[in-house]
């Protein structure tokens, strides 16, 4: 059989589900094998792929987070765009089979699909109904808004039921990304950068310094516990320990969330909104990565194995599977109705809020996504000014004033190297 390598980024009980995906490719057919290996974080396996590609040892198949998208994009002699790949192989393609949120993230101006869609997530909210019930909340009534976030926080740590009120993953991709996105506010500029290389950040408006600011009160008061940088993997230790009332995660962090919190009971709710926020809340962005093909497979059969496998993994049944184990999106309207016909959300409150997020309202040009240059590096410098900001460095919005500086000399820098 043909090899085909997959570098992924899936761990833990994620990582369990795709070697189990991929034996079931494997025992399918018998003319293509997929070898999936874990690479580390998002981070690590997109570095380990570029620097595999200089070496001339890269895989067919990359997963790639979201924010690596304008990175992958720019690389144009190093990717083969899945919509060529597949019209090159013979393979039946149809990227209207996926959900708008989706396909609207990884299309090129031409409308063309360049990587295929495997894991979106949106962040949900998490909450301990053992814990609001000992603090005499309503363990069926999760906050809506950031003010309820602050009341109901202080009501559990007053009340002795946990340690803090609550924690968060990624203050990048949840308390700004989507944040921003959530209260219909601009990350950059060009359309959050859809639109062109000249597209520079802005997201040190009112809204955001008030949310920033309010993270930091709140860690001071103890009713928020920072979970570190990066992925923020401190956040679900934390709720799984109880220490932590609620969770903003990742809405894949359900498979960890069903296998880990076994004592008590778990809610699931919406991300908050700041009510005198006209408009929020707008819409929610998706997060998660795609899978990116690789030039440079000196056996042509490997991109036909490629092909092939992507139409398994984007098949309705595995495509609904993958969903409703991970609490990643179903990417494809036919997996999504698939899970209608077998009852999966009547049986699983819950597991659909995050879709009910993402098509909350039509997305505006601040809340379809973002794609800028080096956004890697740039995501690195909000956790870094974040950090500064809560050791009492700079307040919010000097902060958030750094984050749009440094992030900018980034831009400039990538936008030169690719134009
Ligand atoms: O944990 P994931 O896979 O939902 O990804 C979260 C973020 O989108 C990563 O950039």
């Amino acid at each position: 059989a043909t090899q085909v390598q997959w570098w992924h980024a899936m761990g833990g009980e994620l990582g369990k589900k795709v070697d189990e995906i991929v034996a079931g490719y494997n025992a399918s057919q018998d003319e293509y094998e997929v070898v999936a290996s874990y690479k580390g974080g998002y981070a690590d396996t997109m570095n380990s792929a570029i620097a595999a590609f200089r070496a001339g040892q890269q895989p067919a198949i990359v997963q790639v987070y979201e924010v690596g998208t304008g990175t992958m994009m720019a690389a144009k002699g190093a990717i083969y765009p899945v919509y060529q790949l597949m019209k090159e192989t013979g393979e039946d393609f149809d990227p209207n089979a996926f959900l708008p949120a989706v396909v609207g993230y990884y299309t090129d101006t031409d409308g063309n699909m360049l990587s295929m869609p495997f894991n979106s997530s949106t962040p949900i909210l998490y909450y301990n109904k053992d814990v609001f019930e000992k603090a005499g909340l309503d363990p069926n009534t999760p906050p809506k808004t950031w003010a309820e976030m602050e009341e109901f926080s202080k009501k559990i740590v007053d009340s002795g039921a946990a340690d803090c009120g609550f924690t968060t993953g990624w203050v990048s991709w949840i308390q700004t990304e989507n944040f921003s996105a959530w209260h219909n506010v601009p990350l950059g500029t060009e359309e959050n950068g859809f639109g062109g290389l000249d597209a520079r950040l802005t997201m040190n408006g009112p809204v955001q310094a008030k949310h920033w600011g309010n993270m930091k009160k709140w860690a001071d008061e103890g009713l928020y516990k920072y979970a570190g940088p990066v992925g923020g993997d401190d956040a679900q230790p934390l709720f799984y320990a109880q220490t932590c009332a609620m969770m903003m995660n990742s809405s894949a962090s359900r498979a960890g969330v069903m296998a880990n919190a076994k004592d008590f009971d778990v809610g699931f709710g919406m991300l908050p909104y700041y009510d005198d926020v006209d408009g929020a809340p707008q819409n929610s962005i998706i997060g998660g990565a795609t899978l990116w093909v690789l030039q440079g497979q000196k056996d042509n059969a490997v991109y036909e194995g490629v092909a092939d496998f992507f139409s398994y993994l984007s098949s309705p049944e595995v495509q609904a599977d993958w969903h409703q184990f991970s609490g990643y999106l179903p990417i494809t309207n036919a997996a999504y109705e698939l899970g209608q016909e077998q009852g999966y959300y009547e049986a699983n409150p819950g597991a659909d809020v995050g879709i009910k997020e993402i098509t909350l309202n039509p997305p505006t040009a601040n809340s379809k996504g973002l794609r800028f240059g080096n956004y890697v590096q740039i995501r690195n410098i909000i956790d870094d000014e974040f950090e500064a900001m809560l050791n009492n460095k700079k307040d919010a919005q000097g902060a958030l004033d750094s984050v749009v500086s440094r992030g900018n000399e980034l831009l400039v820098e990538f936008q030169a190297a690719n134009q």
